[in-house]
């Protein structure tokens, strides 16, 4: 059963502590995994990332096999339907018509006294994305991380994808075609996240590396960062859906088992204004997953992290929303523009009755690499800011640098760092 919780309860503040608490993340056991698998990689190059490939999904790879070959990249691409291959096109169409409008702008100013500011992006050289393929496979996610990257200017777009007992979905090969990305290799998990962070004989090092992944993914992906850039942790995903009395419950049982479907810790949670409506989603929620297989992964995923909670105002449901953080917030409410300015803490919004998360999945054209964890306090979604950073610029005239000196070798002065104040005086002949 999964939880229930109302916030009139005395209990309600320990028993929502323990929700957000709940361990779905990193465990101090995934953590020592995974170091020990980066200090192997780094050792061992392709020989660790075969052994630990043909160990952990089975694949039966060896150094030569590990990058897709331009004709296993056609010839599986190929092998979609028409449909598939539309379907992927329009979704790669409008991800990229989204991101395109993120492209940040350069600029350049000269202030009163003639010193010139400014702030220029450039594109990171080298980006490997992760695209999960433990428990499911995502086309999708090639194109949420591969479209922006493009979009940004990354000139190099190095692809790692799991490829249990040696399968793969030839979608996932189609989708990096449209997208454009030619260098993949059929390897996953932490070995994945070291060999691209740390570089082999056969996987060139790259400088940041983003996507989504599970546990083990997230825990390389932080373990890795500072040697390389990373974009956040997009580990297992969640949905909280703020419903009114005006929200249909088969609706809202819907997006709470697609995200639940997620597996791996995936977690789903209603808060509600209307106690008549959380009784209906509970009840509408096991009937939908009666209609499933017995040992379905939504079902474990609803049980063991799923949450009703019932609150007697939209304003209570919005406080515990940012609590919560969660990486996506669907408002299933009467008027959800209302209810958009007091959520601050979210991955992704999702609009009205008629926008199930799963739409911002795929077609949308907004990035569903999102922040989970509660990281959403401090982080964003995947975007085109991800794949470039900002350089500032600035540049003196004599008479500019003469207005600023004494304020400078004062600070200067005051920091014990004479050579500085000298390199500002000795330009003005003081
Ligand atoms: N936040 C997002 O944007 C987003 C998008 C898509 C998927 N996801 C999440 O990504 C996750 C995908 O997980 P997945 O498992 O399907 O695929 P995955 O590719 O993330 O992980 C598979 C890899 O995990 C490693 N692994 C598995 N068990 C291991 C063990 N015992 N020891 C060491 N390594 C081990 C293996 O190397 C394997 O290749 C899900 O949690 C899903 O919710 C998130
Ligand atoms: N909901 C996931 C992000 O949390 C993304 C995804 C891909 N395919 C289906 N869903
Ligand atoms: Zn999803």
């Amino acid at each position: 059963m999964p939880l229930r919780l109302d916030s009139a309860d005395t209990d309600f503040e320990q028993r929502f502590s323990d929700l957000l608490a709940g361990k779905r993340e990193a465990s101090q056991e995934v953590g020592d995994v995974v170091a020990g698998i980066i200090a192997d990689v780094r050792k061992r190059g392709d020989e660790a990332v075969v052994e630990l490939t043909n160990r952990f999904d089975k694949a039966d790879v060896s150094a030569q096999t590990l990058r897709f070959t331009p004709e296993e990249i056609a010839a599986a691409s190929a092998r979609v339907t028409p449909e598939v291959r539309a379907a992927l096109q329009t979704a790669h169409d409008r991800i990229k018509a989204h991101h395109e409008k993120q492209k940040p702008v350069d600029h350049v100013y000269t202030d009163d006294i003639g010193v010139t500011l400014g702030s220029r992006w450039t594109a990171v050289d080298a980006v490997g994305i992760y695209v999960p393929g433990g428990l499911a496979s995502y086309p999708s996610s090639v194109l949420m991380n591969a479209v922006p990257a493009h979009v940004a200017g990354v000139k190099r777009i190095a692809m790692v994808v799991p490829t249990p007992n040696g399968h793969y979905s030839p979608a996932i090969l189609a989708a990096a075609e449209i997208a454009g990305v030619t260098e993949i290799y059929r390897i996953g998990g932490a070995q994945a996240v070291a060999a691209l962070a740390y570089g082999t004989a056969t996987i060139p090092r790259v400088d940041k590396v983003v996507g989504p992944g599970n546990a083990y993914v997230a825990a390389a992906k932080r373990q890795v960062f500072g040697q390389v850039g990373i974009d956040m942790i997009a580990g297992p995903s969640e949905v909280l859906v703020i419903a009114d009395g005006s929200a249909n419950p088969a609706w809202v049982a819907a997006d709470l088992i697609a995200q639940a479907e997620h597996g791996g810790g995936a977690q789903s949670i209603l808060v509600t204004t209307d106690p008549g409506l959380a009784d209906a989603v509970a009840a509408e929620v096991d009937r939908q997953l009666s209609l499933l297989p017995k040992q379905s992964i939504a079902r474990e995923g609803w049980e063991e992290f799923g949450a009703i909670i019932t609150v007697d105002s939209l304003d209570i449901a919005t406080e515990l929303a940012n609590r919560i953080a969660s990486e996506h917030v669907e408002l299933a409410v009467d008027d959800p523009q209302s209810l958009v300015p007091a959520i601050r803490h979210a991955g992704a919004i999702f609009l009205g009755h008629h926008t199930p998360e799963a739409i911002g999945d795929y077609v949308g054209g907004s990035n569903h690499v999102l922040p989970t964890a509660r990281s959403a306090r401090f982080a964003s979604g995947l975007g085109v800011l991800d794949f470039v950073k900002r350089t500032s610029i600035l540049g003196c005239t004599p008479s500019s640098l003469s207005a600023l000196a004494d304020a400078a070798v004062t600070i200067a002065e005051v920091e014990a760092l004479d050579g500085h104040g000298r390199s500002i005086s000795i330009r003005l002949n003081r």
